[in-house]
């Protein structure tokens, strides 16, 4: 949303306020209303002081009068601490609980919208951002709900006291509230620019950090830190405009004091001087400016801060509205555990209208291995990603195990799918934790048997802690070797019936990637195993093999076949292993 959208829906800010405060209403509202009692109480002290003075004045007893007035003090005291902790906590509830909107979202959020996102800016929503939830519960509920309240109480008891004084008084008050409307917006958009700029710095720095190997192999710091000090030079320059119109804004409000004060001191002292009201009146009122300017400032100051928090509540509103997949009940345990097949039927899909498979149409028999071939950028992943439905094919079909992929539940297929990823990637934590986040009941016999299968077990054995050690931020103290064969044993444990391995032997050497060529063979007697590979050698032994090219699948066959029959797959095994291969005559070119 943009600043000017944001700038325009106040209304919609407190509706989102309010939505998420709705479980602790009562709390706000006992919250509010000490804070109200509160101010009560100091609302009766100059009314009470005004009668000591006459008391005083006229030589009479006073004791009682100034007990009430301590009293009052202590009930102020007690009510206010009262009031301030309960909001206090319920604010930081609320931001607790925004957090854990957010992240339920950002873990569901659809992977077409989450191509678009930067994760640092979600991070900076779920974290700076989110706390604008405590300040709306906190400085502008009160700010709000209870000064707005006391400032009218207030000008009723002045209107009892006197109405020339009041009228003076209130004039002044008028013209500063009118400056601040004219000041109001700014604070705002100059809020929601310092929030999105928080939001770009953050992922820059993401961005940096997560590739701090490569800026360091290319001496990239340079412009890296270049960057990030742009960044944080343009939250300078957005924090710099919130803050200069918050001075403003403030200086609006101190100049109004004095000049209410002044009006009230002249005026009123030109009152009593010709007798048309006592100095017990002059003084109450007085008592009154005294007491009114506070919760004036407090008023403003809410208001302002409720410009900024308005930012970040839209920008916590933007990111709930993220798309995400459609709902994803947790499935019962998978009983049935027969390998699946997979058919694509002319299938078409591509990305923001870049069409990548163009009718694509193969089949994996069940327990097979089927593998996909094809030069980079053939769309041999986007297969994956349609499979594993990240992404929603445009025509055609696609069938697992007979049944078409859109009625499977979305957990129910990914459950019975095993994935293993190009990237293999490894989440931060122990080796344990990236095995069983996917597999929570798993014990370690079943741990070390996949273990075994993914050729890991005699590596793990000799780490001091086991499978309690720790891989480092993306399993960044593993080598691209171990990583993969981590997500392989992860993928396996699932006892998954469909085994997608995304060129998950690219970085394994001759012994290890002959190794795991026999695990697959082996499983593949009970799993159905697609494979990407870019290297040949590590699929000439599939039961089939679809070469891919510009979207279709341009041959099918088993790598005898293939070899001789298909001049891209011949092109592309000579490239790989060298020396030409044999090709038939009047085969297809590539
Ligand atoms: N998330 C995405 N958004 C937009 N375009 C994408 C996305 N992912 C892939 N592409 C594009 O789609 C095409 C196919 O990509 P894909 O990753 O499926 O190819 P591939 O055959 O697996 O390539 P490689 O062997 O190099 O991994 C490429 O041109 C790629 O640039």
């Amino acid at each position: 949303m943009t600043e000017q959208a944001a700038a325009a829906r106040p209304v919609a800010v407190w509706r989102i306020f309010l939505g998420w405060a709705r479980p602790y209403r009562a709390r706000l509202a006992l919250g509010l209303v000490l804070a109200l009692l509160s101010a009560a109480s100091v609302l009766a002290l100059p009314l009470a002081t005004q009668r000591l003075v006459g008391q005083v004045a006229a030589g009479d007893p006073a004791l009682g009068w100034m007990l009430l007035i301590g009293g009052l003090v202590v009930v102020n005291v007690v009510l206010n601490a009262g009031s301030w902790f309960l909001l206090d906590r319920t604010g930081v509830i609320l931001t607790r609980d925004v957090r854990r909107l957010l992240a339920s979202r950002f873990v569901r959020v659809g992977i077409p919208e989450f191509d678009r996102l930067r994760p640092g800016d979600l991070l900076a929503r779920a974290t700076a951002d989110a706390a604008s939830a405590d300040d709306l519960a906190g400085y502008v509920l009160v700010g709000l709900g209870v000064h707005i309240p006391v400032i009218i109480t207030v000008i009723v008891f002045m209107a009892f006291l006197d109405l020339v004084l009041l009228g003076l008084m209130l004039a002044v008050v008028v013209v500063a509230f009118l400056a601040f409307r004219l000041v109001a917006p700014r604070i705002r958009s100059a809020s929601m620019a310092t929030a999105e700029a928080v939001g770009t710095l953050t992922a820059d720095l993401e961005r940096a950090l997560g590739a701090l190997r490569t800026i360091r192999a290319f001496g990239a710091e340079g412009a890296e830190e270049a960057r990030l000090h742009a960044a944080a030079e343009a939250v300078r320059r957005a924090r710099t405009r919130a803050s200069l119109w918050e001075v403003v804004s403030a200086n609006v409000t101190g100049l109004t004091y004095q000049l209410a004060l002044l009006t009230v001191l002249t005026a009123g002292a030109a009152r009593v001087a010709t007798g048309t009201i006592g100095v017990g009146v002059l003084v109450a009122f007085l008592l009154y400016v005294f007491y009114l300017i506070g919760p004036m400032q407090n008023a403003i100051q809410a208001l302002a801060s409720y410009q900024s928090a308005s930012a970040g509540a839209t920008r916590i509103a933007e990111a709930l509205d993220y798309a995400a997949e459609p709902g994803y009940e947790p499935p019962p345990p998978q009983t049935d555990r027969s390998p699946l097949s997979v058919q694509f039927d002319f299938v078409h899909f591509g990305y923001a209208a870049r069409p990548v498979l163009r009718g694509l149409t193969f089949t994996a028999a069940p327990g097979t291995v089927t593998a996909l071939a094809g030069a980079s950028g053939a769309g041999k992943s986007t297969v994956f990603g349609l499979i594993e439905r990240f992404y929603e094919h445009e025509d055609g079909r696609i069938l697992v195990g007979g049944r078409d992929i859109r009625d499977w539940p979305l957990a129910r297929l990914r459950q019975a799918i095993g994935y293993v990823e190009q990237d293999a990637p490894v989440l931060a934590g122990t080796i344990r934790d990236n095995l069983t986040f996917a597999a929570p009941g798993a014990t370690d016999a079943e741990l070390a048997e996949v273990l075994r299968m993914a050729r890991l077990d005699q590596f793990v054995a000799g780490l001091p802690d086991g499978l309690d050690t720790t891989v480092g931020h993306r399993g960044g103290t593993l080598s691209g070797g171990e990583r993969q064969r981590l997500a392989i044993a992860r993928a396996l444990l699932r006892r998954p019936r469909l085994l997608l391995l995304d060129e998950a032997t690219s970085h394994l050497d001759a012994v290890n990637e002959a190794a795991l060529r026999d695990t697959v063979r082996a499983i593949a007697r009970s799993v159905t195993v697609i494979v990407v590979a870019h290297r040949l050698s590590t699929v000439m032994d599939a039961d089939r093999i679809v070469v891919l090219d510009r979207g279709v699948a341009r041959a099918v066959g088993t790598h005898d076949e293939l070899r001789r029959s298909d001049r891209l797959y011949a092109d592309l095994l000579s490239s790989q292993l060298g020396g030409a291969a044999p090709v038939a005559p009047g085969v297809p070119a590539s």
